[in-house]
């Protein structure tokens, strides 16, 4: 079941998602010597990275406990702008000064493995991981989450691991993302949407009457699942 936390603004979605993100890290690699978490692309998850990193109390968590995956890549070059691996790394990672070595990347179009190769690979990666202990996802204006899109096979693939994403609706058309399943043994997943644009798709991930079901709907954390909106996103509940 997913609750809902209703912030002002967009600024005000990032300011309270990534204080309470700092928190529970802070407070999740005091008690365990390994934490995984998986990071998201988008606007407001960007934001949300960015803020962290800026945050007075991010010293107190310790980060090499922490490894560091994404839900969803756009199959594109490395050095690409549009890669959430190198958005993430310029708001956080880098400026956190992280080690390459707790940082699990989907993989890039350049490095020499076809799109199913990279989900077969990222897949394999992922086995090393234990169960996300915090998933972020951003949320499209069509529901989707990660790069799951309404109607998209990807979508209902069953079963964990990483598929190979071709023909998004949305740009770039090659992607890899994380299944419905694996994204549901995350502990806490938190998604959060700003803007009218997003009215419709929080009030179908509410599954509110006279809306259709979308990806967004269907993630469930074994802990946690919060949607954090600003109002203008959360006008339609
Ligand atoms: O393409 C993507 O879009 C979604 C949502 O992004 P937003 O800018 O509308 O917030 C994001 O969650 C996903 O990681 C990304 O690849």
């Amino acid at each position: 079941m997913t609750a809902t936390e209703i912030l002002a603004d967009r600024d005000a979605v990032i300011e309270h998602v990534s204080d309470r993100a700092v928190s529970l890290l802070a407070e999740l690699t005091a008690a365990r010597e390994r934490v995984d978490v998986c990071l998201t692309g988008g606007t407001v998850g960007i934001g949300v990275l960015a803020a962290i990193a800026l945050h007075p109390q991010t010293s107190k968590i310790d980060l090499a406990r922490i490894h560091w995956w994404w839900g969803d890549e756009r199959f594109v070059a490395a050095d690409s702008d549009d890669r959430n691996e190198k958005q993430a790394r310029e708001a956080l990672l880098d400026v956190l000064g992280v080690d390459e070595s707790r940082i699990n990347a989907l993989p890039a179009s350049d490095e020499g493995l076809s799109l199913e190769q990279g989900a077969t690979a990222a897949a394999n990666e992922l086995e090393e991981a234990t169960p996300f202990a915090l998933t972020f996802l951003g949320l499209g204006p069509d529901g989707h989450v990660a790069s799951l899109f309404p109607g998209h096979p990807a979508a209902s693939a069953e079963g964990p691991g990483v598929m190979a994403v071709t023909d998004s609706p949305k740009p770039p058309p090659e992607r890899l993302s994380m299944t419905l399943e694996t994204i549901n043994a995350s502990e806490r997943i938190w998604i959060a949407a700003a803007g009218a644009d997003k009215a419709d798709a929080v009030a179908a991930v509410m599954q509110r009457p006279g809306t259709q079901p979308v990806p967004g709907g269907s993630v469930s954390g074994t802990q946690e699942t919060l949607l954090f909106a600003d109002e203008a996103a959360a006008s339609q509940l």
